[in-house]
């Protein structure tokens, strides 16, 4: 480090005071740049042989290391309170919006432990008929009953005022499914497909998701190939020109594969970490809906074989058992990654979503709660439990 100084140093200084260097002074500066080194490193030593200068210098980086560290460390700080901070008015949102099923569920579940003291064939009966009734669905139901009454056995439980924990359990393992919940987006590039019918939520949740990957420093695209509507087209636009992303369209009416295909190069040319693609999702004829979903895809296969997949299928928590029927019929129209669950806030049919991940296997990846920005997250199951199961 010393030797590299000087040698610059001093050869700073020959460029300045001598820009006609002669082969004598060349040598000459060599003697005594040795010199010089020789000198700094016999006269500037301290007793663990780090010259004092450089000891100097070591003090002032590890007063800038420290510093630098501890501006760090706040940051961090920061930013972790901040996610919390997110997290936790995300959990309350999420209570509040799930209210209505709450009222559904929980506020029954309370009652009903109240009422009972002892767990027996009576109780579990009124147990299973408030499941069903929240739209968690038949077949879902009779298999989360069986699970607890197994789990209820095995531990030898039976105080009514014990199970609902064990219930927690259970929803858990419902909706926790062998595959992965995160978004399979990293590394870049990636692409993701955004289908279902009209009025689920599918341009919304595009916006939301491009506004988090963005938030997240990601370089976002979004392809408007819902062509099927000038509405879907425009809504898009609003939803680019709000959260500032740019969005590739053509006119109604025009070929959505070749919107797929314009964004494609338009992603490739600008190197864009995630493009987002909306979808028309008509369902009154699904070999349409195939033929169309296979085309994007072969134009996807072909022209961005390198980019990450995803297949998000939004579904409509509103519409209750309706969701899981709709789910079914895309799930035989296209590989589904993924489902994103929107409008949970304002709908007491929130139960639902354990029929979904129970009877399609698909992991639920994203819960909408609301019509802002931020009003979509991942689906944690235990946290949505808590939310949905939890007392006030
Ligand atoms: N409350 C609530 N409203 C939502 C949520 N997600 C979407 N919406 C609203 O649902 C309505 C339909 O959403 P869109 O995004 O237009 O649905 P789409 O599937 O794109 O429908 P088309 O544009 O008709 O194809 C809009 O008014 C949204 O604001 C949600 O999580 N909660």
């Amino acid at each position: 480090m010393l030797k590299k100084f000087l040698k610059k140093f001093i050869k700073n200084n020959d460029s300045k005071e001598n820009n006609n260097l002669t082969e004598d002074n060349i040598v000459e500066n060599d003697i005594i740049l040795e010199e010089q080194e020789e000198i700094l490193e016999n006269s500037n030593v301290d007793t663990d042989n780090t010259p004092v200068y450089e000891k100097e210098n070591i003090k002032e980086e590890v007063a800038l290391d420290k510093t630098v560290e501890h501006t760090e460390d706040v940051e961090d700080a920061n930013e972790e309170s901040q996610k919390e901070n997110n997290k936790l008015s995300f959990f309350s949102r999420l209570k509040k919006g799930l209210l209505k099923t709450r009222q559904g569920i929980t506020e029954k579940i309370d009652t009903l432990l109240k009422s009972y003291k002892k767990i027996d064939e009576e109780f579990l009966e009124e147990l299973e008929e408030i499941l069903i009734m929240s739209d968690v669905g038949m077949d879902t139901t009779l298999k989360i009953m069986d699970k607890l009454r197994e789990k209820i056995n095995d531990r030898k439980i039976s105080e009514t005022s014990e199970v609902k924990e064990v219930l927690k359990e259970v929803m858990i393992e419902f909706l926790t499914t062998s595959k992965d919940s995160s978004l399979n987006i990293s590394p870049s590039p990636a692409i993701i497909l955004v289908i279902g019918v009209n009025g689920v939520g599918k341009t919304t949740s595009i916006g939301k998701i491009a506004y988090n990957l963005k938030s997240q420093g990601k370089k976002v695209l979004l392809a408007a190939g819902d062509t099927f509507r000038a509405a879907a087209i425009d809504q898009l636009k609003v939803w680019g020109e709000r959260i500032g992303v740019n969005v590739v369209h053509q006119s109604e009416g025009s070929d959505p594969g070749a919107v797929v295909f314009d964004a494609i190069q338009a992603a490739k040319a600008r190197k864009i970490d995630v493009l987002i693609c909306d979808t028309a999702g008509r369902l009154h004829n699904k070999k349409n809906l195939m033929n169309e979903l296979s085309k994007i895809f072969k134009i996807i296969d072909r022209e961005y074989p390198e980019a990450k997949r995803e297949v998000l299928l939004v579904l409509d928590a509103t519409t209750g058992q309706n969701a899981i029927q709709q789910a079914k019929t895309f799930k035989e129209a296209a590989n589904i990654t993924g489902i994103v669950l929107t409008k949970l806030d304002g709908t007491a049919k929130g139960g639902v979503i354990l029929g979904i991940t129970s009877e399609l296997d698909v992991p639920v990846k994203l819960i909408g709660i609301g019509e802002g920005k931020e009003d979509l997250q991942p689906f944690e199951p235990e946290e949505f439990i808590e939310a949905l199961l939890s007392e006030n």
